[in-house]
């Protein structure tokens, strides 16, 4: 959907305290996980994101009904599924509609799914979601762009992932929770995403060990319950709003936070000079009056600094005197944001995965952002400069952070964007 583009007012310090959204990226598979109980099941905490929209759209089409019981509830039912295909002009919008692959998998013996779409900076392999399926019994073919997935019995027996991945992980666990094999997953992410998921399963009668370890291990069971869920707060919106504070030398107060969640990013930004202080489930970023230095970023696998910040804290030390390296090898190619701080008067220099960043002062200038995150790079660099700046791509925001311009205009920022429409999408 083309959207009117976001006019960010830079130049002002902002104060306030704002609510961070649940998750997007554990909501969107604990609603996939949904469909492997024929009973109700009631999510709290789901952000209305254009993402999430789409992975109801995706749910509708195989056979689950959902109603919203609250801004943020959803109940969902599956009593049987109806489709086990999942088609290419849903899937193609969002990484995450892969993981249907395993859900249905589990819970109807087979499953056709495109291969994902998502934020497209670079390559973004299955290999290993693929690798898992077949080491543990499942026959995947590929042909014209689809995967066919199928199984004879239950799911059983080891895979040891090659990388950490945290759809593959979520993937592997979705086919294995049905049925009466055992399957242990060594390698498996730790990342707060996939331990949501977990626990989400175990509170429907799932059996699974080790979340929040490298090895799994799922016990089949018959048949999962309904039940109740609140998924966690959103670390990567947190993240988002602590590099705002930070770059526009201003005292945020972030609520509903898991701050244990975001050790890595809170670390790196005391480094650089900004005073964190954690209270219970708020945050407050605070760098009024401070001269932050630059630092060295380099990203890894949760619990390591999140390629999900990248683009945004390369905007934040496109800004701070100094100079900064920012490398990103979880996504070596995440780099859409680099040409458009350009455009802003940033001194970046890419190489391979290496971003070397002298920061100075940025300017206002017509931009327009290509995936998500180099999205909140931009409006984090736009409400740095003292002029106007036109965001275009705001489609891409709406994936992942809810009613922006109205939460930024909260804090006192200058922000139009006309709404979104999104609330009115049921
Ligand atoms: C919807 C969702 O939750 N998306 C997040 C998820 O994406 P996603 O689950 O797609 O990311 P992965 O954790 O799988 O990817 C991590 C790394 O593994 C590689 N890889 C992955 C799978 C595979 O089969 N083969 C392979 O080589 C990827 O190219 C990447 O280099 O985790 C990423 C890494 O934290 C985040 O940036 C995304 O926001
Ligand atoms: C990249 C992201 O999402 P996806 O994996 O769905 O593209 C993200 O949330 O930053």
């Amino acid at each position: 959907m083309q959207l009117t583009p976001l006019h960010v007012q830079g130049g002002r310090e902002l104060s306030g305290e704002i609510a961070i959204q649940h998750s997007k990226n554990a909501a969107l598979p604990i609603i996939v996980a949904s469909m492997l109980s024929p009973e109700p099941i009631t999510l709290h905490g789901i952000p209305r994101l254009s993402d999430v929209y789409t992975i109801l759209e995706v749910m509708h089409h195989v056979g689950t009904q959902h109603t919203w019981t609250g801004p943020n509830s959803l109940t969902l039912v599956t009593p049987r599924i109806v489709n086990t295909e999942a088609p290419y002009a849903l899937v193609n919008k969002m990484r995450a509609s892969f993981i249907v692959l395993g859900a249905l998998l589990a819970r109807a013996g087979e499953a056709t799914v495109s291969m994902p779409g998502g934020c497209a900076w670079g390559p973004r392999p299955v290999d290993q979601h693929v690798k898992a399926f077949r080491a543990l019994g499942a026959e995947v073919s590929e042909e014209n762009g689809n995967f066919h997935a199928r199984r004879q019995g239950s799911l059983h027996g080891k895979f040891i992932f090659e990388l950490l991945t945290v759809g593959g992980t979520h993937n592997a666990i979705l086919a294995s929770v049905l049925g009466e094999g055992t399957v242990t997953l060594e390698n498996a992410s730790i990342d707060t995403d996939v331990v949501d998921l977990i626990e989400f399963l175990n509170t429907l009668g799932a059996r699974i060990e080790g979340a929040g370890t490298n090895t799994l291990v799922i016990h089949g069971v018959p048949a999962l319950h309904g039940g109740e869920y609140t998924v966690i707060p959103d670390r990567i919106e947190a993240g988002t709003f602590m590099m705002l504070a930070a770059a526009t030398g201003s005292r945020l107060t972030l609520r509903n936070v898991r701050p244990d969640h975001l050790t890595a990013v809170s670390a790196k930004l005391r480094e650089m000079g900004v005073t964190i202080e954690e209270n219970g489930s708020s945050i407050t970023a605070d760098a009024r009056d401070r001269d932050l230095k630059a630092v060295n970023v380099t990203t890894q696998s949760y619990p390591g600094f999140p390629t999900d910040l990248q683009p945004q804290m390369s905007a934040l030390l496109a800004t701070v005197p100094g100079t900064s390296v920012v490398q990103d090898p979880v996504y070596p190619d995440r780099l859409t944001h680099v040409a458009e701080l350009h455009r802003m008067g940033a001194n970046i220099t890419v190489s391979g995965y290496t971003q070397v960043i002298q920061g100075t002062r940025l300017h206002s200038a017509p931009v327009k952002a290509a995936d998500l995150r180099a999205g909140a790079a931009l409006f984090i660099a736009g409400l740095t400069t003292g002029g106007e700046t036109v965001i275009d791509g705001v489609q891409y925001l709406n994936r992942g952070y809810e009613r922006l311009a109205e939460r930024l205009r909260g804090l006192g920022a200058n922000v139009m964007q006309p709404e979104p429409a999104l609330a009115a999408m049921d």
